[in-house]
């Protein structure tokens, strides 16, 4: 076991799907994997390990915000040796045209934590999405008629922003969404050469103030979920 996760070695698959919410992994693995075992229950953060169309996968919680999600990536990548990890989160459109319930592939993660400003002594490193994962979202997605938008993304430190218009230029230079995560999870991946992605559901927008609620963020998103284990199977 890890610091953080009670599994035993061998017990995590080398394709992990990382929601920000563990029931919303419990859902997952209830919904799609067969013969689910939860393998994590250390604070929460449910872990399970099942089987896709003959493949074992698992999916865990990351929790919300870079520094609880950063625990999970390092210690599954370091202490049990996955390869893959696949985000699948909700998050606040910042375009017009970005609605609620709309699929978003994060290419490239924007950040507004000083953790990649320190740790590249104030040179901005660009955390992007694994190629090939990528690819393999887009042509499942392109295949199944699953409308996608795809680009940067802004992973904020806190949900709560003091200035409410915050979000206007990050929107005029292009940025789709936010959520908490992802610029964590492309620099680990980068540190340790693994591959990830991160494949969002808007949840809410900060253009019109509409939001899905807690319940339906818990339990929609099958799209989703469909195109993330396309990617982590293939
Ligand atoms: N900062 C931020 N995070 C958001 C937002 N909407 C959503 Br869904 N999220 C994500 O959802 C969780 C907060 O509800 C975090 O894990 C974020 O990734 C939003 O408008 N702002």
């Amino acid at each position: 076991m890890s610091t953080h996760i009670e599994a035993k070695p061998g017990e995590i698959a080398e394709t992990v799907l990382m929601p920000g919410d563990p029931l919303r992994a419990k859902w997952i693995a209830e919904t799609f994997l067969e013969n689910p075992v939860c393998y994590n229950r250390i604070r929460g953060m449910l872990g399970y390990t099942g089987t896709y169309k003959g493949k074992r996968v698992s999916v865990q919680g990351s929790g919300m915000g870079m520094p609880s999600a950063m625990i999970y990536f390092h210690e599954l990548i370091n202490d049990y040796g996955v390869k893959n990890i696949i985000r699948v989160g909700s998050a606040g459109s910042y375009q017009k045209d970005v609605k609620l319930n709309d699929v978003v592939l994060a290419m490239a993660a924007s950040t507004t934590s000083g953790m990649n400003n320190s740790r590249f002594i104030n040179s901005d490193y660009s955390p992007t999405a694994d190629f090939d994962l990528f690819i393999k979202a887009v042509n499942y997605a392109r295949e199944n008629n699953i409308p996608i938008k795809a680009g940067n993304v802004l992973s904020s430190d806190e949900f709560y922003s003091d200035d409410p218009e915050e979000y206007k230029l990050w929107a005029q230079y292009g940025v789709l969404c936010v959520e908490m995560e992802t610029a964590g999870l492309y620099t680990i991946a980068a540190k340790y050469n693994i591959k990830a992605l991160t494949i969002l559901t808007i949840s809410d927008s900060l253009v019109t103030d509409e939001k899905l609620s807690a319940h339906d963020r818990e339990t929609t998103f099958k799209d989703m979920v469909q195109i993330a284990l396309a990617a982590a199977i293939s």
